[in-house]
Order: structure tokens, then sequence, then C-alpha cells
């Protein structure tokens, strides 16, 4: 009946059986002769024996040295060459401590963890974290390509399965971290199915950092405030730009605050830098009073402060108009600062509403027009909610310290910083001053912790440049 033409066309499925069909048609199952399994083995073997000298030319020159030595001198023969490679190793060592660790000892260490963490564990790990990938019951895996090591990280540099991309790695950093035992990885991509893998050996921010030497010619568009997971100084931008931090209560907002103060001291003390503050909570900068050439604490009095800030601005701008463009620090025209603590307490939090329109007036102007003419803007939040602060887009600059959740990385850092490995949200509570911040030229978020800046820190800072207080 259903063969009938009046039955109308059947809806099967192209792949699906049909029941009343005669002949089914099947690919026919052939079995591999041992000889050829064998023979593929073999294969590989002489592959991997070719490639070796030119993947590791030093450990295989040495073994094969070694071997001719034994061969025609005997043990005695091998012995002495031995002990001669050591001693010259041993003066390199002690001599050119440096030269050494790069050219010998983190070249050794980069062979021994391809081999032993990332070559051994690779399928593995890249299976069970979802990275290998099918194509007619075959099997692709990414491929390393080399590991180098620095002296606290590992970079394995791999190439991609065609067809797959860097994002599906970004996804998967904390699988990956844990699948190869690192503290962290980071994902950096070099070119086209050519990435970086970065894993820290261990974590070089694990102590705080103390307050660091107050330059005495400083930089004030790259301020030493903390240092970074490589070990470089975390180098802080005021000059040209405004700089947000954010994190939750207890993430070191303060040592951040309190690190670029004190690093731009000397500017202060040659009047050719001032700093106004505002301080909501009356206990962060109130301690250092005596630096600031403004100071505000409550709301009445920070939004006065904000727009005298906004009146100079304007008054310095109208001298500049047609005539310069840059602004260069002078005793006449300082770089002037903002620091501005929980700046949420006069956008949101603050109950007179007129108090929260002026404020956030008066900051939208500062951080749209200030920069060019040498004012710039150094706050603190808690919360990145558009809520709390809908003007966090104004701030070129930001830094991430501990978040409460995931969804604000991105809110912070821009778009894509959380699947680069700026894990925030993940900070160790136990660890005030760490963040991640985005230094110019890379779109790789860096793991930086702020120097602790303590009570001392600031009398001393204090003391130094007495005499420009209020
Ligand atoms: N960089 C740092 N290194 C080591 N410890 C730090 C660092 N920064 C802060 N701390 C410690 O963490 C505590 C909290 O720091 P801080 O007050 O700066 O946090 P915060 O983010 O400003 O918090 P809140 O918003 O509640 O003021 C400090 O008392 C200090 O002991």
């Amino acid at each position: 009946m259903l063969g009938r033409k009046s039955a109308g066309a059947a809806q099967v499925q192209p792949t699906a059986p049909v029941p009343a069909q005669s002949f089914r048609f099947a690919t026919p199952v052939v079995q591999t002769p041992g000889v050829f399994i064998l023979a593929g083995w073999m294969w590989r073997l002489v592959r991997f024996l070719l490639v070796l000298p030119f993947r590791f030319p030093v450990a295989v020159g040495t073994v094969a040295v070694s071997v001719a030595l034994w061969y025609f001198t005997g043990w005695l023969g091998l012995a002495v060459a031995w002990s001669i490679a050591d001693a010259v190793l041993l003066v390199w060592w002690r001599r050119w401590p440096r030269s050494f660790r790069d050219r010998v000892a983190l070249r050794v260490l980069a062979g021994w963890r391809w081999a032993w963490i990332y070559q051994r564990h690779w399928q593995p790990v890249l299976v069970v974290a979802g990275l290998a990938e099918s194509y007619l019951e075959r099997q692709y895996l990414p491929r390393i390509r080399g590991v180098t090591c620095s002296a606290w990280a590992d970079r394995v540099r791999v190439r991609i399965v065609a067809g797959t991309s860097p994002a599906d790695f970004q996804k998967r950093v904390t699988e990956l971290a844990h699948g190869f035992g690192a503290p962290s990885c980071r994902v950096e991509v070099r070119g086209p199915r050519d990435v970086v893998l970065e894993f820290p050996r261990y974590d070089t921010l694990a102590d705080p950092i103390d307050a660091l030497p107050i330059p005495e010619e400083p930089d004030l568009a790259a301020l030493p405030v903390g240092v970074c997971e490589d070990g470089e100084v975390w180098t802080l931008r005021l000059h040209g730009t405004h700089v947000l931090t954010v994190g939750v209560t207890g993430a070191g907002k303060g040592s951040v605050l309190w690190s670029a103060i004190r690093a731009m001291s000397s500017a202060i003390t040659a009047g050719i830098a001032e700093v106004w503050a505002i301080d909501p909570k009356r206990m962060e900068l109130s301690y250092g009073r005596a630096l600031f050439a403004r100071y505000a604490d409550d709301g009445e009095s920070a939004v006065a402060l904000l727009e005298a800030a906004v009146a100079a601005m304007q008054e310095r701008a109208e001298r500049y108009a047609g005539r310069q463009r840059i602004h260069t620090p002078t005793t006449r025209d300082p770089f002037t600062v903002i620091v501005l603590d929980e700046v949420a307490f006069l956008t949101a939090y603050h109950p007179d509403r007129d108090i929260r329109r002026r404020a956030e007036n008066a900051i939208a102007t500062l951080t749209s027009q200030g920069r060019s003419v040498g004012f710039c803007v150094l706050a603190a939040l808690q919360d990145p909610r558009k809520e709390v602060l809908n003007l966090r887009n104004l701030f070129p600059d930001k830094i991430a310290l501990r978040l409460d959740e995931a969804s604000q990385v991105d809110m912070v850092l821009g778009e894509g910083a959380r699947d680069r490995g700026a894990n925030a949200h993940l900070i160790d509570p136990e660890l005030p001053g760490v963040g991640f911040v985005k230094l110019e030229g890379s779109p790789v978020p860096v793991r930086v912790r702020a120097a602790f800046v303590s009570d001392a820190d600031i009398d001393h800072t204090t003391a130094t440049a007495a005499g420009t207080g209020e």
C-alpha cells in the first residue's frame, strides 16, 4: 500500500534504515594485518629519531659526543671530558649567573618540562578538556611546537587544529591550568593557528611588596606602583589619562591610590604636581592629608572640590586654546590629580539627589576634557555595575582587583578580558593588592600586585614632601 503512488512521498531521513528494504549496503570491515601495524610503529619510531637531533641539538649532541668518547677513549676519557665540562659550567654559573640561567638552566628546564609535564599529559588533558577534534572517526590534537621557560613561567607554543579558534583555548584556561598543575593559564595569540599558553610555575605575587622607593624625578606617565607577575616593575600612567581601580572591600584599592601618590611625591614637593583628595570614608586618605592641596570628606565639600577642579581645568583650557595642545607640568600649571576614594558614594549612594547629579556632571566633565590640560581623575570603586557608575567608560585605564563576580571582569577590563585569563573574581582574598591590568600596546591582561604603603610609609612620604600641605 505504501508503494502506491497515491500514498504520497514518504518522509524518511536519508540515513535511517527502511524496514522494508530488501538489501542493505554496509562498509566491509577489513582486518589490518599485524605487519602493517608493526610497520606503522616502526615508521613513527624512525621519524622520531630523525627529528630528535633537530629538536634537541644540544642534548643529542652531548649524548653522541659522550658515546663517541667512550668508544674511542674508554671510561677514563669520558670521565675527564665530563669533569672539564662540569668545571666550565661551574665557572660560567659563578661568574655570569644571568647568562648561565638563560642559556643553560632555563633551557634544560624547558626540555625537562616539555617531556615530563606537557608531552606526557598533552593528549589526556586536551581530550578531557574538550580540545581534541574528531573528523571522519580520526582524532586531531593541537600540536606542541616548543616549550620555553622564563624565571617564573612555562610558555608552550601550540599549533592549533585547522578549523578551531584560539577562543576555544581561552574558554578552557581553568581546565588547562589544573590539567598541567599550574596556578593559572593565559592564552596569547601570535598568528594564524599559532598560540602560546603561559603557565606560571609558582605565584610570584604571593608575598606582599613593600612600598617602592620614591623616584626623585618621577615620570608622571610611568609611576612605579607595584610589581608585574614577571617580576618587572608595574608602572601606572597618570599624566594624559584617567584611572579607575575596582575591587571589593579589602581588595587593596588603598594601596594602589597610595602607591601612586607616593610615587609622585617628589613632583608634589617640586610644585609641579598636586593632589586634590576626596575621602568619603575618612579612613583612607585622611592619614596623609598634609600632602594634598585640597581635601574633602563629605558630600557638599566633595562636590565643591570637583566643581572647583572643573573651573580650574576650564580656565587652563581657555588659556591654552590655540596656543598649546600638550600640557607640560610647571609650577604655574601643575599636573592635578583628583583622587576619589569610593566614587559611588557621590554618584550613587549619597541621599541628596542634587549632590549626586552635580558630582556626576563634574566627574564626566573632568574625565572627558581634563587629560590634555593636565587634569587626571584617579578613582576607586567597589561595585562596577552601570547603576553604580555609568561613567566608567570615561576612564581609559582600569585596574581590576579582586571582584565579586566573573561577569564584572569584562565590565572593568573590557570585552574578552576574562577569556584571556584575567580571572579577577578568583583572586585569593588572602592576596590584597593583587589584580589585573592591561598594559599599553597589549590586549593581554597582566597580573600585578600593588606595593603596600603602610602608615609609616605615608608618614615618611608626608615628611619628605613637607611644606606643601593645606
Ligand atoms: N598591596 C597590598 N599588599 C599587602 N596587603 C595589602 C595591600 N593592600 C592592602 N593590604 C591589606 O589589606 C587591607 C585592606 O586594604 P584596603 O583598605 O586598601 O582595601 P580597600 O580595597 O581599600 O577596601 P575598602 O574599600 O573597604 O576601603 C589593608 O588593611 C592591608 O592590611
